[in-house]
């Protein structure tokens, strides 16, 4: 069970600087499957499904058909659908505000600089499906790509044993748009995108999130592909004064644990009291809880309740740790807003819980984790976008500023360059 430690405590560092144990391990799996999908293509693609996800498929029965996406609206809860198609319109409003548009801006000599900046052309959505089905990352993921107008929007996701995708996620997908769905996950369905097979055709741009081999299969493929971040298994750090609710506090830090063995849920709180209450309610409220073995697994070994001096000190083991999901569950959290320096969402104040934004406010829930909120940013439009530049010089600017560039060319020894400038200003003086 989570364990309840004093800032100053050697586990405290371990907590906030998270390293996975066996991470060699992991990375040695990942990158056997890459290379034999780079080399067997289909045949290794179908190999792995059938040995991780127990399905036994043809290269006929990998994507998903017009008749299976019927089917799926047909047996899915009719209830269910309004709140898909409200989450689905809260984000592509949300991610809508985000889009950027071309710019020109032309000078009075007839010299233009702009910036135009265009969708890609085809990407690949890892919808993960492991330990869970998860239509709520297939709106993530594919509505933000939708509103840059990206063309080609590929899913791929872990089938069940019987060979099939969940169908509110074929659901989700096709009401945001996706175009081909595949029935597989994990490393190899990574490789299958960045590597291109007979019936997976390769994609400019991976997104999504997933477990650590799904993760560590992204990061080795960049390069061939762009990819979105790290958004590998889930984590949420709550920072809380005396004015939290030890109840919502400990339901916010499970909602998060149940995702991965890997997940974790650490508290940091100024108030012992309070700790005490949040494990107490830990215990309490697993009791009643399904996922038991996951969120043993994740309470015990990546998770923790840090007791610091003050609010300020949590505040900067927040920043050190930069977890996915931040929540501020103390009386005025638009005061501490100010310093936090490193985090993929914010949850503001008591009634901001978490699965809020897992599920519908709008904001993407595909954020970086282990520790990459320092420098990556939530799944957004522009992930989906690339920036041209257009440079337009006129005769008039190239005759009047052309020196300069020479002169900057050959201080890098480059005459060519020079020379490409030169003989422009050599005419000019002529005419
Ligand atoms: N950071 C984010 O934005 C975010 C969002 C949603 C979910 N998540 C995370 O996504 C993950 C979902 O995990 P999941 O496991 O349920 O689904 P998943 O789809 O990520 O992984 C399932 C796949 O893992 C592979 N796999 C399993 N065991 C393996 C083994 N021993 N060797 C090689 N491959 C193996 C299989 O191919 C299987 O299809 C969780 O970690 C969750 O926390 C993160
Ligand atoms: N909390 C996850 C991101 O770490 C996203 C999610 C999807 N469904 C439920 N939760
Ligand atoms: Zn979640």
């Amino acid at each position: 069970m989570i364990r309840i430690l004093k800032s100053g405590q050697t586990e405290v560092e371990k907590v906030l600087n998270k390293v996975y144990e066996d991470q060699a391990v992991y990375e040695q799996r990942v990158s056997e499957i890459l290379k034999e999908v780079r080399e067997r293509g289909d045949e290794a693609v179908l190999e792995y499904t059938a040995r991780f996800d127990k399905a036994r498929l043809t290269p006929e029965t990998l994507r998903v058909s017009e008749e299976e996406i019927e089917e799926a609206y047909r047996v899915i809860d009719k209830d269910v659908l309004p709140a898909l198609q409200k989450a689905r319109d809260n984000i592509a409003a949300y991610h809508e505000k985000q889009l950027q548009k071309c710019w020109f801006d032309p000078e009075e000599d007839g010299t233009v600089l702009g910036q135009l900046v265009r969708p890609l052309e085809r990407v690949g959505i890892y919808v993960p499906g492991g330990t869970a089905s998860y239509p709520s990352s297939v709106l993530m993921n594919a509505v933000p790509a939708k509103v840059a107008g990206v063309k080609e929007i590929v899913m791929v996701a872990p089938p069940t044993a019987g060979g099939r995708i969940d169908p509110y996620s074929i659901v989700a997908a096709a009401e945001a748009g996706v175009t081909e769905i595949y029935k597989v996950g994990g490393a190899q369905a990574v490789a299958a995108l960045a590597y291109g097979t007979r019936t997976i055709r390769k994609v400019d741009l991976i997104t999504g999130p997933g477990n650590i081999y799904v993760t560590l299969a992204k990061k080795m493929v960049y390069g061939q592909v762009n990819i979105d971040m790290l958004a590998g298994p889930s984590e949420i750090l709550i920072i809380a004064d005396a004015s939290a609710d030890p109840t919502y506090v400990a339901a916010d830090l499970l909602s998060q644990a149940e995702h991965d063995v890997l997940a974790s849920a650490v508290l940091v709180t100024p108030s012992e009291k309070l700790a005490h209450a949040v494990k107490a309610e830990i215990e309490r409220q697993v009791s009643y809880l399904s996922r038991k073995e996951i969120l043993t697994a994740s309470l015990r070994d990546y998770s923790a309740i840090i007791v610091t001096d003050s609010l300020a000190e949590a505040i900067e083991m927040a920043n050190t740790y930069a977890p996915e999901h931040l929540e501020l569950a103390v009386e005025k959290p638009f005061d501490i807003l100010g310093k936090i320096k490193n985090a993929g969402a914010v949850f503001m104040g008591h009634y901001t819980a978490e699965p809020v934004g897992d599920y519908y406010a709008g904001p993407n829930h595909v954020l970086p984790t282990g520790g990459t909120a320092r420098f990556y940013s939530p799944l957004n439009v522009d992930t989906f976008m690339k920036k041209m530049s257009i440079i337009a010089y006129s005769r008039d600017r190239l005759g009047k500023v052309g020196q300069d560039i020479v002169k900057l060319a050959k201080v890098e020894g480059l005459d060519a360059h020079a020379n490409s400038i030169q003989v422009r200003l050599d005419k000019l003086a002529k005419k």
